[in-house]
């Protein structure tokens, strides 16, 4: 943690790792395999939704409920894991198994198993980072309580960093044995891999010296885990808020409802294409606007390199700031009606934020790398679900229920799902 691009303080390591990253996500062939993969993961998805909650004797039993909110956890697990590394991820067929009392998964059992423990092993690295933030040496040292705890961090890290540094060796070596001639992989870490050597397209034996030199294993892990990291709960808890958003308001849903069937007439199966995601722009407006009223990241921290004066006060240098993402998205200098819930200020042509009031992904040099691939996620998702499924609440007088931390998660999400007619 902190040797990628996250939490990542010192500059030229940054900068470095930060151009490898932005130059693989941000390339026609990512985005491609992106939406091939959207709609060949939501295929996956559907066929556990159809077992546990949609075939006809389940219907019978009124057994249609479900908590959407951990299914979208595990999708974009799934589908970060596999864009980043190029390895296939089965956190979706892992929680299908946890909820099927007879049928399991049509997946090899062992991989399924190798990636829960994965997943788990990050998730639990997150939590322990805690430890090691708040607890100081002294106290992890000598009281057994936080030994105990600081010794599990340090065991459950190896797992992780043996797990990545795997699958990293795994990708050198495939690529060291394909033809040149022969086409490699589309995920990142292949793409970074490659960058500067005869492999890349953009191969040019001249270029910027400091960013020449290949990536090595332990950068390649940072920016890795920092992808996965980044790039999995921001997305699953955004799509539960426009879930939630939407089945409260109506209006919005009929004219989302209205664009999706304009684009895909009648066809409920056929593949989305990166086109499509494109010209679904009311759904982009949506995307926009749920993450303006209930951002899913609510500040953001930043250093100050030289004093400053800030909201009428000096600030020494080094003083460390969060900007607070939601005050500046609910405030009436930069939004009209900022309480307002409403899309279509999106529609309106031409029109831009002023500068520096919406802030979903940030700003400025840090600015979030993943943007294009979230909206890709997200609109996609929204396509996929709603061309074909009526989602509702199972009570719409519920509050939604969430924890915030660094970020505001859903943790849980009841909906009744049925196909459209
Ligand atoms: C709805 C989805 C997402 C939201 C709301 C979001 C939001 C953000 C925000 C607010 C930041 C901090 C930016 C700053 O400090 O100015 C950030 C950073 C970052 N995001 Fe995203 N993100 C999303 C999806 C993704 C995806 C899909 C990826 C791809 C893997 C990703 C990768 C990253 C990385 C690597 C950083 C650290 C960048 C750096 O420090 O240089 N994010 N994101």
């Amino acid at each position: 943690m902190g040797k990628g691009l996250f939490l990542n303080q010192d500059y030229k390591s940054w900068r470095y790792n930060r151009h490898f990253f932005t130059q693989a996500i941000l390339s026609p062939k990512f985005s491609n395999e992106a939406v091939h993969l959207a709609n060949k993961l939501f295929n996956e998805l559907e066929s556990y939704w159809d077992k546990l909650y949609l075939k006809e004797g389940v219907i019978k039993e009124n057994r249609k409920k479900m908590d959407i909110s951990p299914w979208f956890n595990q999708f974009t697990n799934d589908m970060i894991i596999t864009l980043l590394t190029g390895e296939r991820s089965y956190t979706m067929a892992g929680y299908f198994n946890e909820l099927s009392d007879d049928e399991k998964a049509e997946r090899p059992s062992a991989l399924v198993d190798e990636t829960v423990k994965f997943v788990h092993a990050i998730r639990k690295h997150l939590m322990g980072l805690l430890i090691f933030q708040f607890v100081s040496p002294f106290l992890r040292h000598y009281f057994p309580y936080f030994k105990n705890k600081s010794d599990d961090f340090i065991r459950n890290m190896k797992f992780m960093n043996q797990r990545i540094d795997a699958i990293i060796k795994r990708r050198r070596q495939e690529i060291e044995n394909t033809p040149l001639d022969k086409p490699l992989q589309n995920d990142m870490l292949t793409s970074i891999i490659t960058a500067n050597t005869p492999r890349d397209i953009n191969y040019n034996k001249i270029g910027d010296k400091e960013v020449m030199r290949p990536m090595t294993d332990p950068e390649l892990r940072g920016i890795i885990f920092d992808g996965i990291v980044a790039g999995t709960d921001t997305t699953a808890n955004t799509i539960s808020f426009i879930i939630y958003y939407l089945a409260h308001y109506p209006d919005v849903k009929k004219k989302m409802l209205n664009e999706i069937d304009r684009i895909f007439q009648d066809d409920k199966t056929r593949p989305i294409t990166e086109n499509d995601i494109h010209n679904l722009k009311y759904c982009e407006a949506i995307v926009k606007e749920v993450s303006r009223i209930f951002s899913v990241v609510n500040s953001l921290p930043r250093c100050l390199e030289n004093p400053d004066e800030i909201g009428g006060y000096q600030w020494q240098a080094e003083t460390i700031i969060r900007i607070n993402i939601d005050a500046i998205h609910h405030n009436e200098e930069y939004w009209e009606e900022p309480d307002k819930f409403n899309p279509d200020r999106w529609m309106v042509e031409e029109f831009e934020p002023k500068k520096n009031s919406f802030i979903m992904f940030g700003g400025g040099l840090r600015v979030c790398p993943g943007r294009k691939l979230a909206m890709i996620k997200l609109v996609g998702l929204m396509a996929l679900l709603f061309r074909k499924y009526e989602i509702d609440l199972v009570d719409k007088e519920a509050p939604l229920k969430t924890e915030s931390g660094i970020l505001t998660a859903c943790t849980e999400l009841l909906v009744e799902i049925k196909l459209r007619n």
